[in-house]
């Protein structure tokens, strides 16, 4: 019969869970057959937790003195941060260190479980889905506002030694489990190149398949592979350069952070110069429009030869430095999804890198090459308009996404998920050979668009660049500080963690307005290639199916995050992504 170390009605301090922060709470019950304790904290938020995140207060103030005597021996005079926030403080962060967000897909990756308690009928009715035993305070549920009070001394961070991390076994399986991503692993690579044949050829109607393959010798070129490997060897070195400011990632589940070089708009600016400079010289860029198909095999040639290495090395990772999506013990899944988190070599952190790096400026750099086929190809003197707005539609999104760069770090894709073949086909050949799809498509299939059709056009993007940005920088400045003078006059809906939601502007329209932006530049995107093959509409359909799978994937976590409260915020928002659309 399991004993209980602390008594109802102790006072002790009690781990803030996801964190390493400890605040006093009150023991209130004990649970013999889940031995776990009911606490409450300062700011009347009630959790369970298990008796090791639990410790009484004067072992707690030993571990302080000693924490603080030895960080103090270590770095003098240095400020100590919290990393973590607890359930009761008004988010506070710098713009470097953008602690909190996603702080979910932390929560999930330590080893702390919320454990679920028992419904109150009003609660059972606004469930969907299973809930933590997080329970919000009486006093926060009217919907308003509430500012809840600082905790103060006891808010003491205790930086004890990063929690011993066990590795997280992953049992939900995605994509259809280990037959899925079998079947997406060459499915995905042969669809490319079926749109890139498809795309090249006159007849680019769907109806033209089977298609005349090209012979699969003359898929490859040794000098292809060669640039392609000199192309991404110059982005890293732009990427290593020590300008741009150095800033720490989320905090990991040993606690540590990385630190990340943000220089991808200086890159973005000295790419440019050197295909300046290149054309000066007189290189001939429409080289990359003649072996396109070559460029791509290169490309994922190089994808397959990464992922193998990535897969190899994860297996000197440590139990923490491991994702918890990709780490199923199922050879074909882990390699798909990534097993390792962070892959790094010296300072390049490999999946940041391939993140943006060398898929968006190949992007640019081949729409680029795209204008100049066309006016090749055509004879024209100048580019077709068409051609000339999907140029300057997608730069100016690479160019946004470069210079809000630092945000990226704290996205799903850098917090939660491992870099495997999944990313570094996505990321290297994916992006580059697909992205750039109507502008291949308009060298070979010229469309006359009318002076209303480009005014509509420039109307439709400038609109979703402004909800796509709008909604992203106010999410972002609402999460920094939710006092910022540019969002505090927004309505928010509390939640336990402290942290609340949006539910008025462009986040009380829909639930994911950014989504919603994003697809209507898709849209501006795609029609001026006009209406009579399917393919250069790829994109959209490709971003619509990722924008709602990436919705579900997100509200799950959500509704696990904040409970009722986001039980709250759907009914007051019952719109995901479209205006009507529930
Ligand atoms: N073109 C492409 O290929 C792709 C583009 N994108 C774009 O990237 C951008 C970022 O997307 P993504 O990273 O998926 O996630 P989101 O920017 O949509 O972030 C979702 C998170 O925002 C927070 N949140 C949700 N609702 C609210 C609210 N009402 N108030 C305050 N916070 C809220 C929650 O995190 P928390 O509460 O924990 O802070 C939630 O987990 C989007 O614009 C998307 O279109 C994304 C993928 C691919
Ligand atoms: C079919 C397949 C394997 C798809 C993989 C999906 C990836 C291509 C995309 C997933 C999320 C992405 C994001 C960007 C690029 C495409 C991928 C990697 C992004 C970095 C582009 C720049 C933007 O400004 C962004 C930061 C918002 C964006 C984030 C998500």
């Amino acid at each position: 019969m399991p004993t209980a170390r602390f008594q109802i009605g102790d006072t002790v301090m009690g781990r803030w869970p996801g964190s390493n922060l400890y605040y006093e709470v009150k023991v209130l019950s004990y649970d013999n057959k889940t031995r776990l304790y009911t606490v409450i904290y300062k700011d009347g938020t009630e959790l369970e937790l298990k008796e090791s995140d639990i410790t009484s207060l004067t072992v707690f103030k030993q571990g302080v003195t000693r924490s603080r005597s030895r960080s103090r021996s270590r770095s003098p005079g240095r400020p100590r941060r919290s990393r973590s926030r607890s359930p009761a403080r008004t988010p506070r962060r710098s713009s470097s260190r953008t602690t909190d967000v996603h702080k979910e897909k932390l929560k999930e990756a330590l080893e702390v479980r919320l454990t679920p308690v028992e419904k109150t009928e009003t609660e059972s009715e606004n469930q969907a889905g299973g809930r933590y035993n997080l329970r919000r305070r009486k006093d926060q549920g009217d919907g308003k506002t509430v500012e809840l009070e600082q905790k103060t001394e006891t808010e003491t961070l205790l930086r004890t030694k990063p929690p011993t991390a066990s590795a997280i076994k992953t049992t939900d399986l995605e994509f259809g489990g280990r037959v899925g991503v079998f079947f997406l692993m060459f499915l995905l690579p042969v669809a490319v190149l079926a749109l890139l044949i498809l795309c090249g050829q006159k007849d680019a109607s769907l109806q033209s398949f089977p298609l005349e393959l090209p012979a699969l010798e003359s898929l490859w070129d040794c000098q292809v592979f060669g640039i392609v490997l000199l192309w991404l060897l110059f982005q890293a070195v732009l990427s290593l350069l020590p300008v741009g400011k150095l800033v720490e990632g989320m905090p990991l589940k040993n606690g540590k952070t990385l630190k990340y070089r943000i220089n991808g708009f200086y890159a973005l600016l000295l790419t440019a110069v050197a295909v300046g400079v290149a054309m000066y010289q007189e290189v001939d860029l429409s080289y990359i429009h003649a072996h396109f198909l070559q460029f791509y095999t290169s490309a994922l040639l190089i994808v397959t030869l990464l992922s193998i290495y990535l897969f190899i090395r994860s297996r000197w990772a440590s139990e923490d430095e491991l994702a918890p999506g990709g780490n199923s013990g199922y050879i074909i899944y882990d390699f798909f999804m990534g097993r390792e988190l962070n892959p790094r070599i010296k300072n390049l952190d490999i999946k940041f890198f391939c993140e943006m790096r060398p898929g968006l400026m190949g992007w640019v750099l081949i729409n680029f090459v795209m204008l100049q086929a066309e006016m090749k190809h055509q004879n024209l003197e100048n580019p077709s308009p068409a051609m000339l707005l999907v140029n300057i539609f997608q730069l100016l999104w690479v160019v946004d996404g470069f210079w809000h760069e630092e945000k990226l770090l704290t996205m799903m894709d850098i917090v939660y998920d491992g870099f495997g073949f999944m990313l570094t086909f996505g990321d290297l050949a994916f992006v580059p050979f697909t992205f750039t799809c109507q502008a291949y498509y308009l060298v070979s299939h010229p469309n006359e668009l009318s002076a209303f059709w480009i005014i509509t056009l420039i109307i439709m993007n400038g609109v979703g660049y402004y909800i796509f940005r709008k909604a992203n920088s106010q999410k972002f400045a609402f999460r920094k500080n939710p006092s910022d003078p540019a969002v505090s006059h927004l309505k928010t809906i509390p939640t336990a963690t402290g942290e609340s939601l949006i539910v008025s502007g462009l986040w009380g329209w829909v639930r994911h307005p950014n989504y919603l932006g994003d697809i209507i530049m898709g849209l501006a995107w795609s029609l001026p290639c006009g209406f009579n093959h399917l393919i250069p509409y790829f994109y959209l359909i490709y971003l619509i199916t990722l924008l709602v799978h990436r919705n579900a994937r997100d509200e799950h976590q959500c509704r696990k995050k904040y409970g009722s409260a986001w039980d709250e915020y759907c009914k007051a928002v019952p719109f995901r992504i479209f205006p009507g659309i529930y």
